[in-house]
This record gives structure tokens, sequence and C-alpha cells, in this order.
């Protein structure tokens, strides 16, 4: 089950937890109302037969797909790899990944310019909207496996902050502060 919450400003070791005092808790909703960050509760063990993860394939065009495991051993490049997904940075596309194994976080800027921190475990499926200013760390357990889908050919150029002035973040902002991402 996902969980999120509001970051302290300590600037310690990312693969911490980093709560504020006291702890600030987002909910799924607000997740959605105020940055557009969708989640998708999948079961691991039955998403081959069960047709809920195909369906929501189906219904979001989700036409490629793949598997990326983050640790030392098997991803190459490891460590520019972990720093590079750690700097702020925002995608002209949604970032949807399903956790199969281990844990990590999304950390995901507020409408404030806030970080929340996602935590992700086996099940959790979320998509980052196109736009959004956000970063990825493992946590202390220095272990992920996720599926990676995207509509069409994959673009995984991370465009690092400040990127103001691209299009996919001035339509984000639009569409933060005038509809929010609420949907009817
Ligand atoms: C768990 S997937 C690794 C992180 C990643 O792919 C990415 O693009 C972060 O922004
Ligand atoms: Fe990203």
């Amino acid at each position: 089950m996902v969980r999120a919450w509001y970051m302290d400003n300590e600037k310690s070791d990312q693969r911490l937890e980093h709560h504020r005092n006291p702890p600030k808790f987002v909910s799924l909703e607000e997740l959605f109302t105020i940055c557009g960050v969708e989640y998708f509760p999948i079961n691991v063990n039955t998403y081959a037969t069960d047709g809920v993860l195909d369906e929501i394939k189906k219904k979001r065009g989700y036409t490629y797909e793949d598997q990326i495991t983050c640790s030392k051993e098997c991803l190459p490049n490891y460590e520019e790899k972990l720093k590079n997904f750690f700097t702020e940075h925002l995608h002209t596309d949604e970032e949807i990944r399903l956790v199969v194994e281990g844990s990590g976080y999304f950390d995901v800027r507020d409408n404030n310019d806030e970080w929340i921190r996602i935590e992700v475990v086996p099940g959790d499926m979320i998509a980052i909207p196109s736009g959004i200013y956000h970063r990825f760390t493992l946590d202390s357990k220095n272990f992920i496996k996720a599926k990676r889908f995207f509509i069409g050919e994959p673009v995984w150029t991370p465009h690092n902050r400040p990127a103001d002035d691209m299009e996919c973040r001035k339509q984000y902002l639009q569409k933060l502060s005038t509809t929010g991402f609420i949907t009817a």
C-alpha cells in the first residue's frame, strides 16, 4: 500500500524516510488533486491473469512495457544512474512504474514547491504526470524491481530543473491552476 508524506529539510542520507516532526501524511486523493499523481493497486501474484493491469494499459494506451532492476549488481553504471534519478527533473511524458519487488521513494513537488515523498512497495503502480518536478531514490534496502510503461516509443530523457520554459511544464502548471487534476 502506497504511503506519502511531506519531507523535512534535512540534507542527511537520502535513503532515510525524512518525515517532518510531527509527521504530515498525504492521502492518495491529495496526491492526485494537488500534484496529479495517480495510483493503481495491483496484485503482484495475479496481475498476469486477473485482467486488472491489462485493463489499465488498454484504457490509458500503454503500448510499451519493460522492467528495470535497480541494485548494485543489476544496474549498469549504478552510481551514476542513481545520482541522475535523484537530481530534480521532469519529463515530457508520464512516468509510470509498477513495483514488483523491493521498494523505494519517488519525491514530487507539490503546488507550493514542497517535497512529498511517496513510498512504493510491491503492488504499487503510480503515474507521475508530465511536467512535474520529481526525483527517485532507493531506500536503505537498496533494491527495487519495477515495470515501466509508456505510450508509444519510450522517451526516458530527464530535463533537470530549471525547465520552466518547457511546454509540458507550462501545461502542467496550467492544469494545476485551473481545474486541477480532478476528473468527473
Ligand atoms: C524504480 S524506476 C527508477 C527511477 C526512474 O526510472 C526514473 O525515471 C526516475 O525519475
Ligand atoms: Fe523521472
